[in-house]
């Protein structure tokens, strides 16, 4: 475990990693060497400090995805989901986290304006929330602005095919890529996003040929959700793989059910507190000896 220190000026603490032990955007991108994944990228979402701590020696990224918006804030998309929000969420992950590369998901309208903003977004993130790496949505149309932050030092992660923010444009959250001349955008779309600097692609909600694809004609890695076993990563939503979150898109493989067994622990609690055998004598502060 990392120790940490509270910067006065801001109240938040800033992690102090073991030097040289943090994954970092260019140890990440050097997982795919000519075409060639040998160790896959293991990436979760994590939205909280302990939930940070738990995740981070099993996974090389860890995401503050704006899937928090749902799952931790019950809105119905990510569309309200504000700056102020993942600044929050991500300086909790970096408190909780040393080994694990920590990026912020952009939230909708802070960085489609103009490369302007999005620097502006970006880097009031990074210096916020002590995060190396932020990601955002979007194809061709934002591959000058993935340009204009990486060349400015704001390591970046794409994210096409199936992408929650444009849900409206989109008319849904189906897979992505059925026929031909989409499945031809997407590609040349995670195409233009790692030509323009992007370290790693996110690529959700597609054909597993497309997404061979893409793996095999992009240089830079392919995290897939929903995107088959194709891909140089996978990653999830760790409340929808640990079963919490229970209402999950089909590419979800659930790895444990917490929902019932927190359901059954707040169950047994109220069945005690009504039936006064909780708290027991554990439980009471009486004098010593008596
Ligand atoms: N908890 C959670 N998990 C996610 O994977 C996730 C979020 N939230 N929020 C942001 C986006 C939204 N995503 C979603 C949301 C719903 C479906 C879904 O219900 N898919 C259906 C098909 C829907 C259709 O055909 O219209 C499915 O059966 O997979 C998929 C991805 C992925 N992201
Ligand atoms: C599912 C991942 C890729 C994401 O964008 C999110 O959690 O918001
Ligand atoms: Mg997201």
């Amino acid at each position: 475990m990392s120790t940490f220190t509270i910067d006065t000026a801001t109240s938040r603490a800033t992690p102090s990693p073991v030097p040289g032990k943090r994954m970092t955007a260019p140890s990440l991108r050097a997982r795919k060497v000519d075409g060639k994944t040998q160790q896959p990228i293991v990436a979760l979402t994590a939205y909280t400090m302990r939930m940070a701590q738990l995740l981070d020696e099993h996974c090389d990224l860890l995401l503050v995805g704006d899937s928090l918006g749902q799952v931790i804030y019950g809105l119905p998309s990510t569309i309200p989901v504000t700056l102020d929000m993942m600044i929050n969420h991500g300086a909790a992950v970096v408190r909780g986290s040393w080994h694990a590369l920590v990026a912020v998901d952009m939230p909708f309208g802070s960085y489609e304006g103009s490369s302007e903003q999005a620097f502006a977004s970006c880097s009031r993130v990074m210096k916020e929330t002590g995060c190396a790496a932020v990601k955002l949505e979007g194809g061709e149309a934002m591959a000058p602005t993935v340009r204009f932050l990486t060349e400015r030092g704001i390591p970046v992660i794409g994210h096409v095919g199936l992408t929650p923010q444009a849900v409206n444009t989109l008319g849904g959250y189906g897979a992505r890529g059925r026929g031909d001349a989409e499945a031809r955008k997407i590609l040349n779309d995670a195409s233009a996003i790692a030509e323009a600097g992007a370290f790693c692609i996110v690529v959700e909600g597609v054909m597993e040929e497309l997404a061979t694809k893409v793996a095999r004609e992009v240089a830079a890695p392919i995290i897939g959700i929903g995107a088959s076993a194709q891909c140089d990563g996978q990653i999830l939503v760790t409340d929808d793989m640990l079963g919490v979150f229970e209402r999950t898109p089909r590419f979800v493989k659930r790895y444990d059910n917490l929902a019932e067994q927190i359901s059954n622990a707040a169950k047994t609690y109220a069945d005690e507190v009504r039936s006064r055998t909780f708290p027991s004598a554990d439980e009471t502060y009486r004098p010593k000896g008596a």
